[in-house]
């Protein structure tokens, strides 16, 4: 496999040099290595390649070959961090169900089916009774906490209110007693052909005593009008009223058959109706009742999965995506066969509401700002602006009734508050991110999921690779924690790491495993491929930028790597939250230079607990190994690991 040469920006620290010096970490070990190694050189005759190649030894004669890992590092300090910590219980579920909230039983059955349970999240049992009710919203929560059906589930939703159920449970009995009725027809249909039995005789019966009723309504209504006619006032009274009532049943059962009909895909008036209740009922003809604005395409692909597999059961409703990267004249075409809830990314929605006339937004019933701090930290907030501008321009109150809008957000700072203040009218402030809903909690705090166990090992730079290495082969060996994704801040890194570990992991006994790479450089279609296939795989090794570290839902992913410390604090809560998601175990590890330790302590200040992951123990999986037939050292093994991949770099 061709693998690129490093970035030069990062390249030397990453590549270390080959020279014959090896050392540990500590004095005494480093002194004792240095002697060894003395000695071995002075046993080896340096030949004239040798001296012509600036002196460096050469990995001949089946002699092992030592490089400079292990020396002229900087001091590792010490951390003062406890080595391992007992992860808590999960804190995110409410002890209440889906179906607590009366939604229709279609989607209830979707999602407790999609998830596998049917227990709401915290942030959902606060948020949904609030989005429910129609009010404007402001929901601030932990990663991974289920924000997206706290939303979704309102729009697609139909209340099912107490009299509507009432309602339906006695439509329900005459729904029955029609079916007895038509029972009865065709029983009587078998009596007139001649067959008869016990049964039949009773449907016989029904039948002449229905024959007299009918009759007697029939003389009832005669009479009625001859007293009518003849100015008579008691007996038409009653006989009238009685009529009158016949004929309120008769129009009672019609509308209780019609309701049922209407029912068998919707339910009810609700408080507020989720587009499966809008009368007349929405087809993909109607236009945009929903739209979503989320900072990612990615983002944008797993939020319209989402509701397409809610919407699954009402057929009529038509979910559809816009994103940067597809192809414009495609994205036109679904637009105009004709959408009713719309996911995009901002670009190129905006560029949509300029120049498609099929985007039309006057039907629009509910807007959705989700991931609203990373659109601002993205740099869309004139987008996002304007997109707000053109709904409120274009909507047709009069008809389309209240605008509902949700705006979610990992943190609530001013540019993010200004923003709701453009967009919500008197929001509900919805705050899930920790326990108890304590919306007095400091902005600075970092919130993680309780049961997610995190660790940071200091590394020098140049061991930072093959720590990397080993760490993989160590986690992704192991069947139940093989899924990983390792975080790097440039695209660049992500390509050669990606290539490297391509070309060399396989070969040391990681044949299955799965290795991908998402970056903000590959084209879109390759973006949506790796997505869709790391999102449905049980094991693999995504190697990514920060891409991926918001708001993307990757299932069962077991270790989060971060090999290159994130700008902020905030942003490191937002990678470590692509693992124990809803309530499940992961744990994550950052890889940090001495001169990088300053992370550890913005966690702490942050109220996070950390541990420590010795350089020993992320490289001691190496030293297990048998390198020729023979055990070797731990410094011995990251060598040969580190000059495998230098090797493969060189060919
Ligand atoms: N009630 C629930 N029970 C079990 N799993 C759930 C529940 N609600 C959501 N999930 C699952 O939790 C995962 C995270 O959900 P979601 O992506 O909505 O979280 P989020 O809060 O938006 O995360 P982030 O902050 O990373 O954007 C998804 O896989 C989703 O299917």
């Amino acid at each position: 496999m061709k693998v690129p040469k490093a970035p030069s920006s990062w390249g030397s620290s990453e590549t270390p040099s080959k020279s014959a010096v090896s050392t540990s970490a500590s004095p005494d070990s480093l002194q004792r290595k240095k002697d060894r190694l003395k000695a071995s050189l002075k046993k080896k005759k340096k030949s004239p390649e040798d001296k012509q190649d600036g002196g460096r030894p050469k990995p001949a004669d089946n002699k092992p070959f030592y490089a400079s890992l292990f020396s002229h590092n900087p001091e590792v300090p010490e951390l003062g961090l406890p080595e391992t910590s007992e992860p808590s219980q999960p804190d995110v579920f409410s002890g209440e169900n889906f179906s607590d909230l009366q939604l229709h039983p279609h989607l209830v059955a979707n999602v407790t089916k999609a998830l596998g349970g049917a227990e709401m999240t915290r942030v959902q049992q606060r948020a949904l009774p609030v989005v429910l009710a129609g009010g404007d919203c402001l929901v601030r929560s932990q990663t991974g906490s289920g924000k997206t059906l706290a939303y979704l589930l309102p729009v697609i939703q139909v209340d099912f209110g107490t009299a509507v159920a009432l309602l339906f449970a006695i439509s329900a009995l005459l729904w029955i007693a029609l079916i007895m009725s038509v029972l009865m027809l065709i029983a009587s249909a078998l009596l007139i052909y001649g067959v008869q039995t016990a049964s039949e005789c009773l449907v016989l019966t029904w039948m002449i005593l229905h024959g007299i009723m009918l009759t007697l309504s029939t003389i009832g209504n005669l009479y009625q009008l001859i007293a009518t006619i003849s100015n008579g006032f008691a007996v038409p009274i009653v006989l009238a009223v009685l009529s009158l009532l016949w004929v309120g049943v008769q129009w009672y059962w019609y509308a209780v058959v019609v309701f049922f009909y209407r029912s068998m895909g919707s339910a009810g008036e609700p408080a507020r109706k989720g587009l499966q209740a809008i009368e007349p009922p929405v087809t993909r003809e109607s236009g945009l009742y929903a739209l979503i604005v989320v900072p990612t395409r990615e983002l944008a692909l797993q939020t319209y999965n989402c509701a397409a597999q809610l919407m699954k059961a009402f057929v009529r409703l038509v979910p559809g995506y816009l994103t940067g990267g597809e192809k414009t004249l495609a994205e036109k075409r679904r637009l105009r066969r004709g959408l009713n809830l719309l996911v995009a990314t901002p670009g190129r929605l905006l560029a949509h509401i300029a120049s498609s006339r099929n985007l039309r937004l006057g039907a629009l019933r509910w807007l959705v700002l989700d991931e609203a701090d990373l659109l601002l930290d993205m740099g869309y907030e004139k987008h996002v602006r304007s997109i707000v501008e053109a709904v409120l321009e274009q909507r047709a109150p009069r008809t389309s009734g209240p605008l509902q809008t949700v705006l979610l957000s990992a943190t609530l700072d001013d540019r993010v508050q200004k923003l709701a203040g453009l967009s919500l009218t008197d929001p509900t402030f919805i705050d899930a991110s920790s326990d108890g809903g304590d919306t007095s909690r400091p902005e600075g705090e970092l919130v993680t999921p309780g049961q997610l166990r995190q660790f940071v090992a200091v590394v020098p730079a140049k061991l930072r690779m093959v720590a990397l290495a080993s760490f993989v082969l160590w986690k992704c060996s192991t069947r139940d924690e093989s899924k990983m994704i390792v975080f790097m801040n440039t695209n660049d890194m992500v390509d050669y790491h990606c290539a490297l570990f391509g070309a060399c992991l396989p070969g040391r006994g990681l044949t299955d495993l799965k290795i991908c790479k998402l970056h903000g450089n590959m084209p879109q279609t390759d973006r949506t491929g790796v997505f869709t296939e790391f999102r449905k795989a049980r094991s693999g090794l995504l190697i990514c930028t920060d891409v991926a570290a918001r708001g993307v839902d990757l299932p069962h992913v077991h270790w989060i790597v971060q090999y290159t410390p994130p700008c902020r604090s905030a942003d490191y809560v937002h990678r470590v939250g692509r693992t124990a998601r809803a309530g499940g175990t992961g744990a994550a590890l950052a890889l940090l230079t001495p001169a990088e330790t300053g992370l550890v302590e913005l966690l702490r200040e942050g109220g996070l607990s950390v541990s420590d992951m010795s350089l020993e123990t992320l490289l001691s999986p190496l030293a297990a190994s048998r390198a020729g037939g023979r055990p070797t050292s731990l410094e011995e093994a990251a060598t040969q690991l580190q000059l495998h991949m230098e090797e493969t770099v060189a060919h």
